[in-house]
């Protein structure tokens, strides 16, 4: 059987050394952590089944960690030790749910009987399938709390989800909790990149083709969808699916059943679909770019993930992830941040949301020649993100649009002869014009 782990939290070192060392001799396995927000980091990474943290540490103490902790997990033992001790706040950290508050000096054998109590009471028991599912998803603000007790009540049933926010915000993370905490589980996740796949083998990509179905096509490919069965298939930025194939992808939501490109028997499959866009689906489907029946049917149930800055609080939590992540990575042993640099962090405006916030935790910490970061390095990475490259659509849309507005000027909006110009017949060319919201009229010289 595994080793059961323990986070030990203490600012004093000698002590956690110590005590990692009974602890590790009595067969346990120990994770440490010297503050707070570093413990909170390390239980989001670890899911530990028991923690024993100190009660008298600076910024977060033993019982705000305590808070903290029952924040995103409602069981998990939590021994508090101080060598204050006194009875009314053992009291009162037992009444809020404390496991148990112990005083220094520890007596050895009691705390480990004080463990093995401790511990018996949470195995088996729910906390650890809840930590587990949610792993990696850094959080303590409480719309996320909100969020994901959401995903778990909707992850019990078969119901269509659409995971909407902006770009960044971890769409994809979650449709994984809810894959994990669901059912399903022990089936597959498959991720599909909606608007990456180019449209022509995005079909034979999600329903599969028959060998020689086209030219290309050596050998059977069962697709996306049956290799999904019986588990989740998640359907990124589902905004930009080619209408032709939306129509598809209703016809097969609606049957279970798909159809292989050049194959004529139907096969069933049983896959849950999450969705997910950035895109205003609403305006889409206004704009009859997106179909309305399949936008019911996708969206039966909406998880709606707040942007980052509409929940700042877990900045902090976030950056010490992100730089413990680094630090293992790199073999560095960057502490943290100076506090103009967290200020620059909490202030920032986070248009790409947590994967910018990643970029910049990343690239300050690389640059960084000493054990705290300092806040040039923090506003100098936040200056290049916002440089941003565009997408290569965004760049011939651009493109584009001033290619066109220069033909326009030219023939002072005759569009006969812009179109000609352009070697476009006029209908064409008048939807091109459509296309990039540019009326010829504005060019006509009176
Ligand atoms: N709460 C979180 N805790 C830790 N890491 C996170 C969290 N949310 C997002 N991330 C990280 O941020 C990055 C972006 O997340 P993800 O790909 O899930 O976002 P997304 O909303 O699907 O983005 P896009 O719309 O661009 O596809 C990933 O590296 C992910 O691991």
């Amino acid at each position: 059987m595994d080793k059961q782990t323990i986070l030990l939290v203490d600012d004093e070192e000698d002590l956690l050394s110590l005590w990692t060392l009974r602890l590790e001799n009595a067969g346990y396995a120990v994770l440490t952590a010297r503050s707070g927000e570093e413990a909170m980091a390390v239980f989001n990474a670890s899911s530990p089944q028991l923690v024993i943290t100190d009660l008298r540490m600076e910024k977060m103490d033993g019982m705000a960690l305590y808070q903290a902790i029952r924040e995103i997990n409602t069981t998990v033992p939590v021994l508090i030790i101080t060598a204050h001790g006194s009875i009314p706040e053992a009291v009162d950290a037992t009444q809020k749910g404390v496991f148990a508050f112990l005083t220094k000096p520890i007596d050895g054998r009691k705390l480990l009987a004080e463990i093995e109590r401790a511990l018996k009471t949470s195995s088996g028991s729910g906390p650890l399938a809840t930590a587990k599912w949610r792993q990696g998803i850094i959080s303590r603000s409480a719309v996320m709390e909100q969020l994901l007790d959401k995903v778990r009540l909707v992850a019990r049933s078969n119901a269509s989800v659409l995971i909407r926010g902006q770009s960044g915000t971890g769409k994809e993370l979650l449709a994984k909790a809810l894959h994990r905490v669901s059912e399903r589980a022990s089936r597959p996740f498959v991720p599909v990149n909606c608007s990456a796949i180019p449209e022509a083998l995005l079909e034979s990509e999600l329903f599969g083709h028959a060998r020689g179905s086209f030219s290309g096509a050596e050998r059977a490919y069962e697709g996306l969808f049956r290799a999904a069965d019986h588990g989740t298939l998640f359907l990124d930025e589902i905004g930009d699916m080619p209408l032709p194939l939306q129509v598809k992808l209703l016809r097969v939501l609606q049957e279970r059943q798909v159809r292989p490109v050049g194959d004529t028997a139907a096969i069933n499959v049983d896959v849950r679909i999450v969705s997910a866009t950035h895109q205003d689906l609403e305006q889409r489907v206004k704009d009859k770019q997106f179909r309305e029946d399949l936008y019911y049917r996708l969206n039966v149930v909406t998880l709606e993930v707040p942007s980052l800055g509409d929940r700042r609080e877990d900045i902090p939590l976030l950056v010490e992830h992100f730089l413990g992540l680094f630090n293992r990575q790199n073999e560095r042993t960057i502490v943290g941040f100076s506090p103009e640099a967290m200020e620059a962090l909490l202030e920032a405006p986070w248009p790409g949301n947590i994967r910018q916030l990643q970029n910049v935790v990343e690239q300050a910490a690389a640059l960084s020649t000493t054990d705290l970061i300092p806040v040039t390095l923090i506003s100098s990475a936040l200056r290049e993100e916002n440089v941003k490259i565009p997408s290569f659509d965004e760049a011939r849309f651009a493109f584009g649009q001033r290619y066109l507005v220069q033909l326009l000027q030219m023939t002072g909006g005759n569009v006969a002869r812009a179109a000609r110009i352009a070697d476009r017949n006029r209908t064409d060319f008048y939807k091109i014009l459509n296309r990039h919201h540019i009326s010829p009229h504005l060019f006509k010289n009176e």
